[in-house]
């Protein structure tokens, strides 16, 4: 009953913090989840970067944004987790912007897409949903600990606990299952999460993974079974506005950087399997990860 009652229940963000000063990143902030998250920390203040791939989406949803909350700093750039140059690009104008990031939200994600590839040959889930993140987190990482205490948060999801590392077939080489391909990438999130903690400690910088709940969000346009489960159960699923909160927990609450690396769910420190707690599998993941994308490690 308890788990249950946890499952079903939909935690609040209640912090009062304003945000004036600061400059919050958000991936994909032009639909669901991360446009709530955009639309609530611009209402408190931040200067608010929505970066996205469709110039025209993310124009339309800041202008809603910027109307809804007076806040004119809403600012859209173009990015695209499916291509390293882009990524690149995004980073490099972003910091002869801005001298400051205090919060990036990695939320941008795809579920479920047919069996694809990025511009850089990896596989559509891993490379968006993981490598693009790391690789975005990496360029930026130097700018957060300059802008210290700050947070990284990532969305990752509870079908981690479904996912599964496989090195030797991390692009769908020897097999692929496009359902689990989504659930390995949001098991890399976690993984990722706490090396990136491990690595961080003492700098500032604190990060954590999410998962939002059962959002009612265009996430599921791939997968009709799974847009008809949503409807069935839609008594049950969030609002993106309700998606959020755990997000705005995870950027906002004071006090929360002795829990760096992490996993939030409701708006509270969540459980994670024991796959999803190998920091063997966690640091290998970082060293490949590095190696397919050209970083250079110390
Ligand atoms: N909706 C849910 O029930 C649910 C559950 C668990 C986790 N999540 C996670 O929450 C996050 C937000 O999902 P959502 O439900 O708001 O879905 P959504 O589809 O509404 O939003 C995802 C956003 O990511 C963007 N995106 C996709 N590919 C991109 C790319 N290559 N480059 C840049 N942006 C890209 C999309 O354009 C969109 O704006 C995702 O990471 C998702 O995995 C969602």
């Amino acid at each position: 009953a308890p788990y249950i009652r946890k499952a079903l229940s939909k935690g609040v963000c209640t912090s009062t913090v304003q945000l004036p000063g600061k400059v919050v990143i958000v991936t994909g902030a032009n639909t669901g989840i991360g446009k709530e998250t955009a639309k609530d920390l611009a209402q408190r203040g931040a200067r608010v970067y929505i970066a996205c791939r469709d110039l025209q989406k993310g124009e339309l949803a800041a202008s809603e944004i910027r109307a809804k909350t007076g806040n004119q700093q809403v600012l859209v750039r173009k990015l695209d987790l499916a291509d390293t140059k882009s990524i690149r690009t995004f980073a490099e104008a972003f910091l002869a912007e801005e001298k400051q990031l205090h919060i990036l939200i990695n939320n941008a994600g795809v579920m479920m897409c047919p069996y694809s590839k990025t511009a850089d040959g990896f596989e559509m889930h891993i490379g968006v949903n993981h490598l693009g993140h790391f690789l975005l987190t990496h360029l930026l990482l130097d700018r957060l600990k300059e802008s210290a205490p700050s947070r990284v948060i990532n969305l990752s999801s509870l079908a981690f606990h479904l996912g599964r590392i496989h090195f030797y077939n991390l692009h769908g080489e020897k097999f692929y299952n496009r359902g689990l391909a989504y659930c390995h990438s949001k098991l890399a999130n976690v993984l990722f999460t706490q090396e990136l903690a491990r690595r961080l400690k003492g700098t500032g910088v604190t990060t954590y993974s999410v998962h939002p709940g059962t959002v009612n969000s265009e996430l599921f346009r791939h997968s009709t079974c799974m847009k008809l489960l949503l409807k069935l159960f839609s008594s049950f699923s969030k609002t993106p506005q309700e998606g959020a909160q755990t997000s705005l927990y995870c950027a906002l609450t004071e006090g929360l950087e002795p829990l760096s690396g992490k996993h939030f769910s409701e708006c509270s420190p969540a459980w994670i399997s024991s796959r999803g707690r190998n920091m063997t599998t966690a640091r290998r993941l970082w060293d490949v990860s590095c190696n397919l994308l050209g970083i250079q490690q110390d």
